[in-house]
């Protein structure tokens, strides 16, 4: 494929991701598979879909003074120039000769001539002024928000809650790739063929020191690998398999995963059962139960009911105390995933916070009574902020004194994590900085 019809393809994924919030991972597997995108172009194209979005605010105060009507500029102008500014300031690959020029051919051949001029002034000037230094920002947050490209309101929100430093480090490491990292399935293989086997094929790997199943990838593609396609390994961070781990079920229980597509944790958790008891698995949409039990299949589980289902109403369906284990691996935010779904820093609003921190409570309140006494409930999110994550546990833990913090929460965390900055009595927080996972919330209840 062409240079140009690549970028061209790149400015309409961008423009459907602005008008389309949320989605950007699901649309550009999607618009790459659809368009038979070379492999070698794939690569690159989602370098700079992601890249542009990652750096979107940086990269709007970079064109900032180039642009003297920005109401004005029609959208897909806009992308045109983000991606470019993106390419010329953040990618070595190619020349901006070579940037500017395709950007001209693509606003003549979408636009007209008076656009391809608009677009070669704002690239040109810029490539002779020099883009505004962003340390002549006095206010911290401000600068902070502007060079890593997180909204002003976030940055502030996380300084009050876990200082300037932690918060700086949590944005640049939202900027940055981590690892791929996979579970095998240990029914099927053992953590060593699987890595002798793709070592064989060139992969560069080191176990994960989160779950005894996790592998993390500093080099390879594991989609196009028969370990990957046959289902002996999946992929999933290694912050959702510390999960399961502390989850803790074991073969022969009955389980209730009351949040459960797309279905990383409800699958792992039968792994660790060894395919033997039951594990009631809720979500809130058929099709998102179709998803669960897809996955079982692809997995060869069968002990997993996938049911649609309000988490809020499945008193409904099971008796109190009918379960051993409960996972609430709650809707949230997603503030820990924005590395991989960038745009999520861009769409979510304070009320966002507080009508997910309602549900959170509400999720838990609900799904509690099922769990047997001395049983174990995981409250978990894949977020970093206070009110979702220690507030809904602590409010959770005011109104039930019959739950508490499982003592033994601590001790059975992996060595590495029991001294790590997110820990605290009432949990572990998971900074994406801290061990190059996912930002993530979990804690173990128990009810006595
Ligand atoms: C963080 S995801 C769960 C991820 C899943 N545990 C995994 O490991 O693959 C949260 C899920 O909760 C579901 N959800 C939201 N509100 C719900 C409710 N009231 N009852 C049940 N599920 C709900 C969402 O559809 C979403 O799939």
């Amino acid at each position: 494929m062409q240079n140009f019809l690549v970028r061209e393809t790149i400015v309409d994924l961008l423009l459907r991701i602005e008008q389309d919030s949320g989605f950007s991972h699901l649309l550009i597997d999607h618009e790459i598979k659809s368009r038979n995108i070379p492999p070698k172009d794939e690569a690159l194209m989602t370098e700079i879909v992601y890249g542009t979005i990652q750096r979107k605010l940086t990269v709007d105060y970079y064109l900032k003074p180039f642009i003297h009507s920005a109401k004005k500029l029609q959208q897909w102008v806009r992308m045109l120039l983000r991606m470019s500014v993106y390419q010329m300031k953040f990618l070595d690959k190619v020349p901006d000769h070579a940037i500017i020029h395709e950007a001209v051919e693509i606003a003549k051949h979408r636009g007209h001539k008076g656009i391809a001029s608009f677009v070669n002034g704002v690239l040109r000037s810029m490539q002779r002024r020099g883009v505004p230094d962003t340390a002549e920002i006095e206010d911290e947050a401000e600068r902070l928000a502007i060079e890593t490209s997180h909204p002003q309101w976030l940055v502030k929100r996380w300084i009050d809650m876990y200082g300037y430093e932690m918060t700086r480090d949590m944005c640049h490491a939202n900027l940055e790739r981590k690892p791929a990292s996979i579970r095998i399935q240990p029914l099927k293989i053992t953590r060593e063929t699987a890595m002798d086997e793709l070592q064989e094929l060139g992969f560069e790997l080191r176990k994960s020191h989160f779950s005894n199943q996790g592998i993390l990838i500093d080099q390879g593609n594991i989609l196009r690998t028969r370990l990957f396609e046959q289902g002996y390994v999946t992929i999933q961070d290694q912050s959702s398999m510390l999960v399961t781990e502390m989850l803790n079920a074991k073969p022969g229980m009955t389980v209730l995963d009351a949040c459960s597509a797309p279905g990383g944790k409800v699958t792992h958790t039968a792994e660790k059962m060894q395919n033997e008891g039951l594990i009631a698995a809720y979500d809130l949409h058929a099709k998102k139960a179709k998803q669960i039990r897809k996955k079982a299949a692809e997995l060869d589980l069968t002990i997993i009911d996938a049911k649609p289902g309000d988490a809020r109403k499945l008193q409904e369906q099971h008796e109190k105390e009918s379960f051993d284990r409960i996972l609430v691996d709650a809707p949230c935010t997603g503030f820990g995933v924005i590395r991989g779904k960038p745009d999520i820093k861009y769409h979510k609003e304070k009320e966002d916070i507080d009508r997910l921190a309602r549900i959170q409570l509400d999720i838990l309140e609900h799904v509690a009574p099922l769990l047997k006494k001395d049983g174990r409930l995981i409250y978990s999110t894949c977020t970093v902020d206070r009110a979702e994550n220690n507030e809904v546990a602590e409010n959770f833990l005011a109104r039930n004194p019959d739950f508490h913090v499982d003592p033994d929460f601590f001790e059975q965390l992996p060595a590495m994590i029991q001294d790590s900055p997110g820990c605290s009595e009432i949990g572990l927080q998971l900074f994406p900085q801290t061990f190059s996972t996912d930002g993530f919330f979990l804690t173990r209840i128990k009810r006595v």
